[in-house]
C-alpha cells in the first residue's frame, strides 16, 4: 500500500476542525471555535466559505505542512439529496446542490472548500457519510401531515463511526447490534441503529428532537405559527431564532456548555434548570428510540462535545439506564472517520461512489 497524506475538514456550527494524517495516523489537528457573534456577522453560510478556507490555510502555515504534499482532501458532506452511506467523490453535481441548497448548515461548506483546494493541486476530493445519509423506514418518515415528510438529516458520520467503535470494543459486528446513538454537539441527533441501519433519527436541523446548545429542537407548532404571523419577524429572523439563537443560547446567551457549567458552579439556578431540561429532552428522545427498537437495545451510546459534561451525562444516565448499558464516547471521531473513508478509496480498498448517478 502506498503512503498517503490526507487533509480532513469538518466545518461544524460552532467550530471548524481540521487534521492532516499520514497513513491514517493524525500528525496535526486543530479545532478552531466560532462564537455565535462571529458566525452571525455573515449573511449566509456560503459567505463563510472564504473565511473558513483562510483559517484552514492558516493551519497549514502554522503547522509547516505543505498543501502540495497532500494526496487527497476529504470533508464532511452537507445537505445533499438522500444518499446511502459511504465515500463519495466530490463532483460538479454535488457542488451545485450544495451551493443552491435551500437549507443552511456549515457542513455544506466542506465539499466546496475541499474541491477548491484539491482542484488547484490536481488531487481528488471526497466526502464520507454526509448528513443526508438516509436509511429511515417509510413509517419513520410519516409526520402526521400529508405532504410533510420527516427527513433523515443527522450526524451520520460520527454516529456510524462511534457505533462501530463500541461494537469493536465488545468484539461484536456493528451489523449484528441494536444501538441507540445520541450525538450531543452544536446540534443534537439521536438515532435508532438496527443491525447497521439508522431506521429512525430526529432531524438535527429542522426543529425536531431535543433542544441543543443553539437550536430549539421540536416546538409547539401552533405557537410558532402565531409567532410567524403576529410578531412581525421576517422568515430569516424566525430561522435565526430557531437555529443559531435557539436552545441554550436562547435561555442563557451562550452555546458553550463549559460556560453553562461555570454559571452552575457560581450558583446560577436558571443555568442549572435549563441544562437539566436539555438532559431531560435527550433522555426522552432516547426512550423514543427504545420503543422504535421494541426494547431490544444492546447499548446506548452518548457522544459529541457535550458528552464531556459529567453533569449532563449523569442526568441523562439516571433516566435511561434501565433500557440498556450506557457507553460514553465524548467528542467525535469525525476526522478519523473521514480520513479512514478517503484512505480506503485512495488505496484502492474501496471504490468511491458517484453522487447524482
Ligand atoms: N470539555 C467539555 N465539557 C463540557 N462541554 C463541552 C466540552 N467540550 C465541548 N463541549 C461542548 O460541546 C458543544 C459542542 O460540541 P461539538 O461536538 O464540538 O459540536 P459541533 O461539532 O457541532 O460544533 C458545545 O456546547 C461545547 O461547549
Ligand atoms: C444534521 C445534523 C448536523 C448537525 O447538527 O451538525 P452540527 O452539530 O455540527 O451543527
Amino acid at each position: 500500500m502506498s503512503s498517503m497524506k490526507i487533509l480532513a475538514i469538518n466545518p461544524g456550527s460552532t467550530s471548524t476542525k481540521v487534521a492532516v494524517s499520514l497513513d491514517k495516523e493524525i500528525i496535526k489537528e486543530k479545532s478552531i471555535p466560532h462564537s455565535p457573534r462571529e458566525i452571525s456577522s455573515f449573511k449566509s453560510i456560503l459567505e463563510q466559505c472564504p473565511f473558513r478556507k483562510r483559517l484552514i490555510l492558516g493551519f497549514f502555515d502554522e503547522s509547516n505542512i505543505s498543501l502540495d504534499s497532500l494526496n487527497g482532501i476529504v470533508a464532511r458532506g452537507g445537505f445533499l439529496k438522500p444518499v446511502l452511506c459511504g465515500t463519495y467523490r466530490v463532483n460538479e453535481i454535488m457542488c451545485h446542490d450544495l451551493r443552491n441548497s435551500s437549507k443552511e448548515h456549515a457542513s455544506n461548506l466542506g465539499a466546496l472548500i475541499a474541491k477548491d483546494l484539491a482542484d488547484s493541486r490536481g488531487i481528488p476530493a471526497f466526502i464520507v457519510d454526509p448528513i443526508a445519509v438516509d436509511e429511515m423506514t417509510d413509517m419513520a418518515k410519516i409526520s402526521g401531515l400529508q405532504g410533510v415528510e420527516r427527513k433523515s438529516l443527522f450526524h451520520a458520520l460520527n454516529q456510524k463511526a462511534v457505533a462501530r467503535k463500541i461494537a469493536e470494543k465488545h468484539r461484536r459486528q456493528y451489523e449484528e447490534l441494536n444501538l441507540i446513538v445520541a450525538h450531543l454537539g452544536g446540534g443534537i441527533t439521536v438515532g435508532a441503529h438496527q443491525k447497521g441501519r439508522v431506521i429512525d433519527v430526529n432531524n438535527g436541523v429542522d426543529g425536531d428532537g431535543p433542544f441543543s446548545p443553539e437550536r430549539t429542537g421540536g416546538l409547539p407548532v401552533e405557537s410558532i405559527v402565531e409567532m410567524c404571523f403576529e410578531s412581525g419577524l421576517s422568515k430569516k429572523e424566525v430561522y435565526q431564532k430557531i437555529k443559531g439563537r435557539g436552545g441554550l443560547v436562547s435561555y442563557l446567551e451562550t452555546n458553550d456548555a463549559r460556560v453553562v457549567e461555570a454559571l452552575i458552579k457560581q450558583g446560577n439556578r436558571k443555568a442549572f434548570f435549563i441544562f437539566e431540561a436539555m438532559a431531560y429532552q435527550i433522555a426522552k428522545e432516547i426512550g423514543g428510540c427504545a420503543a422504535v427498537l421494541k426494547g431490544k437495545v444492546d447499548f446506548i451510546v452518548l457522544t459529541g462535545g457535550l458528552a464531556y459534561s459529567k453533569l449532563l451525562v449523569d442526568w441523562i444516565r439516571e433516566r435511561i439506564n434501565f433500557i440498556a448499558p450506557v457507553e460514553v464516547s465524548p467528542g467525535e471521531n469525525e476526522l478519523e472517520a473521514l480520513t479512514d473513508g478517503a484512505y480506503r478509496v485512495l488505496n484502492g480498498l474501496e471504490k468511491a461512489k458517484e453522487y447524482g448517478e
